[in-house]
């Protein structure tokens, strides 16, 4: 699939849906082949342990999913559930032992922390080879280095997501909106990786509509609903929306959204991935391949061949 030409553009044709559910299941089967091999020889499945301070609704949202899909993958998911008042000396000491847990593979603290935790202390206190979200100091150094590590679950998932779009990315214009080490600067860094000409843009850019319709691929992590309008995208791009915004509905129930205005944004891009159903499920089956990659490599086995070629790094 390639892009088309905006003035070819057939008028009245909404942009097709970029089925990040779909592909996360597909990745899920790879994660569980994988897994099913590990524990066969090491005589017990690969384990996640996942770190939750707090109340925090997307991180509620992802713990949710996380667990249920990490079962079904035939892999061992234990949680810690902290409130919101526990303290830094009391998470470092949590992450001391999951540290030295012989059966612990991955390690995945919940963010952003609730107020008063320094979460750099505390995500940079993960041993680097249980560090399936990415995000040590090991982890990001590799990424720049473009060194062989873990990567960041959230932006390999949207490579991919592009990927299947597009197909080949080289030389295609990506703009980040966000710069979080959780998410947009490692976005920009994969989507460097991949031959992308890379614009990392935030609170202070200025005249973010403006640079944002030079995008071929936009990338909206800024956690603003509603923050990517029709007009910030150039006819034919293609946006991938991070954003897991819970907004009220008039009834007082709640919805998932985006950053992008997603129905304006489908009479103006080519392509587009939903929330739910997008780069949400994406996370989770990254995860799920950095936690069997992160068992291989702590047991000094070879990465099993189903998710060797996937994910990122
Ligand atoms: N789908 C998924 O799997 C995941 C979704 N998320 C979601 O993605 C969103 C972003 O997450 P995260 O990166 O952790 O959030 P952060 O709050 O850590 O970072 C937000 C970034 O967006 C920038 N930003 C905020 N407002 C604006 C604005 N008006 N204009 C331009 N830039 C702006 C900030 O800029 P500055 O640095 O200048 O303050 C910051 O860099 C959230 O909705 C989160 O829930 C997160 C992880 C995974
Ligand atoms: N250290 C850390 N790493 C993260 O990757 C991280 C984090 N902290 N904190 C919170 C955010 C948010 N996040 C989500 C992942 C998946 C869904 C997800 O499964 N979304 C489904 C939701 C479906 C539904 O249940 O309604 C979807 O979008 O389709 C949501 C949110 C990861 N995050």
């Amino acid at each position: 699939m390639t892009v088309q030409d905006p003035i070819l553009r057939p008028s009245g044709r909404r942009a097709v849906l970029i089925d990040g559910k779909a592909a996360a299941e597909g990745l899920d089967q790879a994660a569980r082949a994988g897994a099913l091999e590990l524990t066969q020889t090491l005589g017990r499945p690969p384990c996640l342990a996942v770190v939750l301070a707090g109340e925090d609704p997307a991180s509620q949202v992802y713990v949710r999913n996380k667990v249920r899909r990490t079962e079904s993958a035939g892999m061992i998911s234990v949680e810690h559930r902290l409130p919101a008042s526990v303290s830094q000396d009391e998470l470092l000491a949590l992450i001391g032992r999951l540290n030295i847990d012989p059966v612990v593979d991955g390690i995945l603290v919940q963010l952003p922390l609730p107020a008063g935790l320094d979460a750099q202390t505390v995500v940079q206190a993960i041993d680097p080879a249980k560090d399936v979200d990415g995000l040590t100091a090991a982890s990001a150094g590799a990424l720049v280095l473009g060194a062989p590590g873990l990567r960041p679950c959230t932006p390999a998932g949207c490579v991919y997501l592009a990927r299947q779009a597009l197909g080949d990315l080289t030389g295609r214009h990506v703009v980040v909106i966000g710069r979080s080490i959780l998410v947009g600067k490692p976005a920009a860094l994969l989507f460097l990786d991949a031959d992308c000409t890379v614009s990392l843009a935030h609170s202070r850019t200025r005249d973010l509509p403006a640079l944002a319709r030079q995008a071929d691929i936009l990338i909206a992590a800024a956690g603003r609903p509603g923050m990517v309008k029709a007009d910030w995208i150039r006819p034919g791009a293609t946006v991938i929306d991070v954003g897991i915004n819970r907004v009220a509905r008039p009834d007082g129930s709640s919805a998932l959204t985006g950053d992008a205005d997603y129905e304006a944004a489908l009479d103006i891009a080519d392509f587009i991935t939903p929330v739910p159903g997008g780069v949400g499920p994406m996370t989770i089956a990254m995860l799920l391949i950095n936690t069997v990659r992160a068992c291989a490599r702590r047991a000094g086995l070879a990465i099993p061949a189903s998710v060797a070629g996937t994910g990122a790094g």
